[in-house]
């Protein structure tokens, strides 16, 4: 950092509009997704336009050292070590092949906002131990990324939320609440990833708070039982397998029977709690064999009745917009359909914002606010979340 960066980001923060970089690595480990946006105020006067997004697609043996390290207890310290400027170094040269690509100089663009990969989310409801603190660790560091790619680059926003009181997610209601908040009705923002969450959005007119929640597995066993099944498959293309089975009832009020969804709302969870051994626990348990396209089925129902469950809570029902990959599981829109009856439920194409980009943008929108918004902004306004602005500054010089 120097005299000359500070003044640069200084301007940054004046402009009228930003280019900005989301940068997103989910549960899924698909890839990385990168969201060039445009956006301009900020606070509730945010708006953001997505000018180019794609999903860069991890190689195998790239995916493959992640899974090494991920939500697991115990690992190898040099593997994650070495990890750590690894996935900054690749996400670096993904972004620089997508800039070169799209025809835009990384000199033209503000900011990059990066969230790094989760290796390890360990809320106190996963932990048990109440002498230490929420916690989670996202790895990717933001200064190679910042002297990688020469523009200054925003990571590590969970941290902030932890430190103030938080677990550090969702924090979608963060910038969801910025977004699409309507003056007049309440929206829930249902992403549907490897972990579903959502956000409740009350009218913006009235006092009520936002908040934003996970809620359990969205498709992260579904594809844990596809890969298991057949190691070429990623996830159940097209719901091909849960189509071809039946849910299997004991079963899936075992599965529904898990701790977790009796606390209370906000609260989160990941792969570490809802992993293929806490399924095979739930299989052994049961005592009876289970094919593979009725476990599938039956995981299918699972993620759509516990998704169900949280919304239909709400009273009444808010207009449901859902993003992230589940969107394209056709089974399991069907399930929702037809559990949350009478509900409108569209994707986030209809707010403007491509389903697959909606988490990537939120961290573009999250680092504009670091650097030109307000931590007042979100005073009394989020449930369960404190005031915070978050992101660490990495200068590439
Ligand atoms: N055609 C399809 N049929 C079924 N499922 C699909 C299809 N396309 C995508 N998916 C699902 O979407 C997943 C990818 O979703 P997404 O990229 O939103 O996850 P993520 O961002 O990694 O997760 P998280 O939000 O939990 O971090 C795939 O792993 C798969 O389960
Ligand atoms: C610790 C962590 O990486 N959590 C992710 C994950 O993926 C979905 C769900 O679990 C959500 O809580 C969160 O991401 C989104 C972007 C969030 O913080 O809102």
């Amino acid at each position: 950092m120097s005299l000359a960066g500070v003044r640069h980001l200084a301007g940054i923060a004046g402009k009228d509009r930003r280019l900005i970089i989301g940068l997103m690595s989910g549960t899924s480990l698909d890839g990385l997704d990168i969201a060039l946006c445009e956006v301009s105020g900020a606070g509730f006067d945010t708006e953001a336009r997505i000018l180019k997004f794609e999903t860069a697609d991890y190689s195998e043996s790239f995916r493959s050292r992640i899974r090494a390290v991920f939500a697991k207890t115990s690992v190898d310290l040099e593997a994650l070590t070495l990890l750590h400027p690894v996935i900054a170094d690749t996400h670096a040269e993904l972004v620089l092949d997508a800039l070169s690509r799209w025809g835009v100089s990384p000199a033209e663009v503000d900011l990059v906002a990066s969230h790094g990969q989760t290796i390890y989310h360990a809320p106190r409801s996963l932990h048990g131990d109440e002498a230490s603190p929420n916690a989670t660790l996202q790895i990717g560091d933001g200064d190679h990324l910042s002297v990688r790619t020469g523009i200054i680059t925003i990571s590590d926003f969970r941290q902030k939320h932890i430190a103030a009181g938080g677990e550090g997610a969702p924090l979608a209601a963060y910038g969801d609440a910025l977004l699409f908040s309507a003056p007049d009705r309440a929206r829930v923002l249902l992403n549907i990833g490897g972990i579903a969450n959502y956000t409740f959005l009350p009218p913006s007119e009235g006092h009520a708070e936002a908040f934003s929640s996970d809620i359990g597995p969205g498709n992260t066993l579904m594809d844990a039982v596809a890969r298991q099944h057949d190691p070429s498959l990623p996830y159940d293309r097209d719901a091909a397998l849960a189509r071809a089975g039946s849910v299997n009832d004991a079963l899936l009020r075992r599965l529904k029977g898990e701790a977790f969804f009796g606390l209370s709302m906000p609260k989160t969870t990941g792969p570490e709690l809802f992993s293929m051994r806490w399924l095979e626990r739930h299989l052994h348990s049961l005592g009876a064999q289970v094919s593979t396209p009725d476990l599938m089925a039956t995981l299918n129902r699972f993620s759509a009745e516990t998704i169900a469950d949280a919304i239909g809570a709400l009273d009444p029902i808010p207009e449901i917009f859902v993003s992230g990959g589940g969107a394209r599981n056709p089974l399991l829109m069907e399930n929702l359909a037809h559990l949350l009856p009478g509900a409108s439920v569209q994707t986030t194409e209809a707010l403007g914002i491509e389903p697959d980009a909606k988490e990537a943008v939120l961290f573009a929108v999250l680092a504009n606010e670091l650097v030109a918004g307000s931590m007042e902004t979100f005073r009394g306004r989020i449930r369960g979340g404190p005031a915070v602005t978050m992101g660490k500054v990495s200068f590439p010089d």
